[in-house]
C-alpha cells in the first residue's frame, strides 16, 4: 500500500474531524471517552477483530473510559488509506455506542 501524498491525506482527513494528523510520523491520533471501562473495552474487543481481518492494527493504549489510538502503516512508513479506512470503522463502532 503506497503512502498518501500531503494533499491526499489532508483531503481525507477532512472528513475525519476528530483525529489529529502528526505529519512528522505519518500517523493520526484519537482519543474516545466511553460511559466505563466495560464500554471502553467493547469497543477495543470490535476493533480488534476488524484490525485482524484487515491485517492492519492500532497502537493504542486504555486507561479505565479512555482509549487513545494512534494509526500508521509501519510497512510503508507512513500513512495509507488502511489507516483512513480503519479511522473509519473506529468512529461507526464509536456511533454505535451512543
Ligand atoms: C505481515 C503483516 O501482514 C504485516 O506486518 C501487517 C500487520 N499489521 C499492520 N498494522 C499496521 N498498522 N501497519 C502495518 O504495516 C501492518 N502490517
Amino acid at each position: 500500500m503506497e503512502k498518501l501524498s500531503a494533499e491526499a491525506a489532508a483531503g481525507l482527513l477532512a472528513s475525519l474531524p476528530h483525529w489529529t494528523h502528526d505529519a512528522q510520523r505519518g500517523a493520526i491520533r484519537r482519543q474516545y471517552r466511553f460511559a466505563d471501562f466495560a464500554q471502553a473495552f467493547a469497543f477495543m474487543t470490535q476493533i480488534a477483530l476488524t484490525a485482524e481481518k484487515r491485517d492492519h492494527h492500532p497502537e493504542w493504549s486504555n486507561v479505565y473510559d479512555r482509549v487513545d489510538i494512534t494509526l500508521t502503516t509501519h510497512d510503508a512508513g507512513g500513512l495509507t488509506q488502511l489507516d483512513i479506512d480503519l479511522a473509519r470503522a473506529a468512529d461507526e463502532a464509536f456511533a454505535r455506542f451512543g
